[in-house]
């Protein structure tokens, strides 16, 4: 990686975030936590949905789901390219999958070709039209739009992204089914692809659906004086190094505090992937310092898979911090940071335990395993958040500190 992405510095002077800060994170995260006696009914511990899957990515939606499953929510489902439906389904029984958007036309595999499954896959990569860098503003897959509309009343928190692929007509049905979710006050990751997809479409002079629906929850969330009102349903952001970068630079912004300001508002989230996780936000407490470190001792395992478990985790986790019944934790400024954190912590934690039974061989497979023990240990420890603070900058290298 580049000099130019290892820009973040420990400021020693901000120091460590003390322990027994009334509530610490991780107390206010167990808050979130729904009650046993409170789940009388499937779908009280959340519904929440993953908007991904296509032909060549069934495990990314898979392992959000279950992950956002094994986090507690009760009703997991999958809203994916039509072709992506079957293989998750097979993955996992526990999940509903429901075939939505339709590639284009290119990538549909010919079932009457006569080349084997390699020329075939080939073939169609060839035939593949290239990723769009900018999108339009209407969509020809009405059917997507239509499908996913009817669901969402219904939903507690989705997240966008996870294995979406590039396809032009998918971007273009998402984007739609992303604008909707903006309009409906539901708390959105977006993760993976759908990053990709708002920075050719959710720029301030792009003239799409998705654009305006972002400039419009601006315009009235500013309305509250930059502060979060209690109904703001959170965005969050989860870019690795690379995307966070190619987000940066979409928006032409020089760091993840001006894209906080400028294209996002007072109740988002960016969580930056990294050795260390980094939770920008935009921060009127001085005890809570943006960006707030997660440094919770995670595995030196780099498979693929792993940011899908933290975004079904943190699906689950803001799904809790937006409905919580108890009227001063929805009242607290801080619970989406606290179920930020408590997420990032809990899959740095599955992974740890995953990589100590597994070492080498852990695949994302064995990290989701471990999500239910981790959430018992995030659930039961004594607190203490290891949170630290650094200075503002842009994205770093994920090879930049050491812990
Ligand atoms: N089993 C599956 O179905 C999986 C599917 N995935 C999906 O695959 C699609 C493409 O994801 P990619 O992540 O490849 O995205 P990109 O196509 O944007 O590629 C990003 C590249 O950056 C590299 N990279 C990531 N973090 C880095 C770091 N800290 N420093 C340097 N390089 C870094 C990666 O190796 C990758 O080659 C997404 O839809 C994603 O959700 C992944 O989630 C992995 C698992
Ligand atoms: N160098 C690292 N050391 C320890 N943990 C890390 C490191 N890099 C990332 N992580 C952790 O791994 C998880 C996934 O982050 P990662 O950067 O691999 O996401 P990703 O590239 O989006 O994943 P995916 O393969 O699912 O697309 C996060 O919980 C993050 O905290």
């Amino acid at each position: 990686m580049s000099q130019r992405h290892r820009t973040f510095t420990m400021n020693t002077e901000h120091g460590v975030v003390p322990d027994g800060r009334e509530p610490s994170l991780i107390n206010l995260y167990r808050r979130l936590i729904p009650d046993w006696t409170a789940l009388a009914h499937k779908g009280g511990a959340g519904r929440v949905a993953v908007v991904g899957g296509c032909l060549e990515y069934t495990g990314a939606p898979y392992f959000a789901a279950m992950a956002a499953t094994y986090t507690g929510a009760d009703l997991a489902y999958v809203f994916c390219e039509q072709s992506a439906a079957i293989p998750i389904k097979a993955h996992a029984a526990d999940l509903i999958v429901i075939p939505t958007m339709h590639a284009s036309e290119a990538r549909i595999p010919a079932t009457n070709q006569r080349e084997g499954p390699v020329d075939r896959v080939l073939a169609e990569q060839a035939d593949a039209p290239p990723p769009p860098t900018s999108l339009p503003a209407e969509t020809d897959d009405a059917y997507a739009v239509h499908i996913f509309g009817q669901w969402l009343p219904r939903l507690h928190a989705v997240a966008f992204g996870p294995g979406l692929g590039r396809d032009p007509r998918v971007l273009g049905a998402v984007q739609h089914m992303l604008a909707m979710a903006v309009e409906q006050r539901v708390p959105i990751i977006i993760d993976a692809d759908a990053l990709y997809l708002l920075g050719v479409a959710g720029r301030a002079g792009d003239d799409t659906r998705l654009s305006r629906a972002l400039a419009a929850r601006r315009q009235r969330e500013s309305a509250h004086g930059g502060a979060a009102t209690t109904a703001a349903a959170p965005l969050v952001l989860t870019p690795n190094a690379v995307e966070g970068n190619r987000l940066l630079h979409s928006f032409q912004s020089a760091a993840v505090e001006r894209l906080l300001e400028e294209v996002l508002t007072a109740a988002d989230l960016v969580v930056e992937k990294g050795t260390l996780d980094r939770l920008h936000f935009c921060a009127t407490d001085a005890r809570y310092p943006s960006p707030l470190l997660c440094s919770e001792r995670g595995s030196p395992r780099r498979c693929g898979g792993q940011g899908d478990v933290l975004c079904g985790a943190l699906l689950t986790s803001m799904a809790w911090a937006h409905r919580c019944l108890d009227e001063s934790v929805r009242r607290h400024p801080h619970r989406y940071l606290a179920a930020a954190h408590g997420a990032c912590r809990l899959t740095r934690i599955a992974a740890r335990m995953a990589f100590a039974e597994r070492y080498r061989a852990t695949v994302a497979s064995d990290v989701l395993a471990q999500v239910g023990p981790a959430f018992r240990t995030l659930e039961c420890e004594p607190a203490t958040p290891p949170t630290r603070v650094v200075q503002a900058g842009t994205f770093a290298d994920a090879s930049d500190e050491q812990r």
